[in-house]
């Protein structure tokens, strides 16, 4: 067996076993958990190439939460350090004032040894983490930051269609969004294999569904289309190559690669892209995989811009909201 890129999160069988969320305390409307959904007491740590922290960027934008939750953006090159605030002025994060992520862990919790990882979720006074827990974080903000949202903000996660969407979630977390993970830092040829094959059983599952309804559950945006496009944005660019899930480009499946357009050129999606940030991440982060850290050149991005005629199968994006940005 070779070189595990995270040996700790690597079976005996060459699989990857993601590390728990460690951070999972919850922001809530009334304040019973001991944390309230208020304006500018949060700050929303995230590396624009990370799929994870991509959700949080997206909710927060469609919702209207940017003036609520202040966000800080992280140097897409970790270093053995991880997360640095290397972007901003002096090298440190203008809102808490720390120059590494793992400042913010520390002070949390000083016997943390895992990986510190975005997104986090800040407590701007004392600046400690209050959740890393990526699967709440967004269903926190559609739920229990109501109050704060912007006026026709959309209902990304209707409690009538909530069966369905986490449902949906779950399947698409463990094949597709784990699951390109689960092929790239897979250290034997069986669990790459099983991890590859599950992943493009599921894609084609999802082509089925899609090629009849233009969002993934009901007639609208939720939280699961969020969900499944930070991962379908990045396969091309990244997971095709680096992480091997090579059966077929995003480009060479005609419905998921229209579908993935849509939302791209849907406000609230495109503006959070960042390639730039996600090539050099991916391709210059896992020395174990990519040692020599050449990023590639391609692929073309203007296709991302080109019509996908998906109007055709109904649906309106925001349903009775409106595209952020608008008046
Ligand atoms: N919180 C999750 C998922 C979030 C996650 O893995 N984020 C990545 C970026 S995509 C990260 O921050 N990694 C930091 C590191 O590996 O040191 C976890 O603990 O596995």
């Amino acid at each position: 067996m070779s070189a595990a890129e995270f040996p700790a999160e690597t079976s005996v069988s060459g699989e990857w076993v993601r590390q728990h969320n460690r951070f999972t305390e919850r922001v809530t409307a009334d304040g019973s958990s001991g944390w309230s959904a208020l304006p500018g007491r949060y700050h929303l740590v995230v590396s624009l190439a990370c799929p994870w922290a991509h959700r949080s960027l997206i909710v927060r934008r469609l919702l209207g939460l940017e003036q609520a939750i202040t966000l800080g953006v992280v140097d897409p090159l970790r270093d053995e350090r991880g997360w640095r605030f290397t972007l901003d002025p002096g090298g440190r994060d203008p809102v808490t004032g720390i120059r590494l992520l793992s400042e913010a862990y520390l002070a949390t919790d000083p016997e943390f040894s895992g990986r510190c990882t975005v997104p986090a979720l800040l407590d701007v006074e004392s600046g400690t983490v209050v959740s890393n827990d990526y699967h709440r974080l967004t269903l926190d903000f559609e739920t229990e930051w109501r109050a704060l949202h912007r006026a026709g903000a959309p209902e990304l996660y209707p409690v009538e269609l909530r069966g369905e969407i986490d449902e949906i979630d779950e399947v698409v977390y463990r094949d597709v969004n784990n699951g390109v993970y689960r092929c790239g830092f897979a250290t034997s040829q069986r669990a790459y294999e099983r991890a590859f094959d599950a992943l493009f059983r599921r894609l084609d599952l999802l082509t089925e569904r899609l090629e009849r309804q233009r969002y993934l559950v009901g007639g609208t945006i939720t939280e699961a289309d969020v969900r499944l496009f930070t991962t379908l944005v990045r396969f091309d660019a990244a997971y095709h190559g680096h992480f091997k899930c090579n059966r077929h480009k995003l480009a060479e499946l005609p419905v998921l690669w229209a579908y993935a357009r849509d939302l791209f050129q849907t406000p609230g999606f495109g503006e959070t892209v960042n390639f730039e940030h996600i090539k050099n991440h991916y391709y210059r982060t896992h020395p174990a995989i990519n040692p020599n850290g050449i990023v590639p050149a391609g692929p073309a991005l203007e296709e991302w811009h080109a019509p996908h005629g998906r109007e055709a199968l109904g649906g309106s994006p925001f349903g009775t909201g409106t595209p952020p940005g608008a008046a």
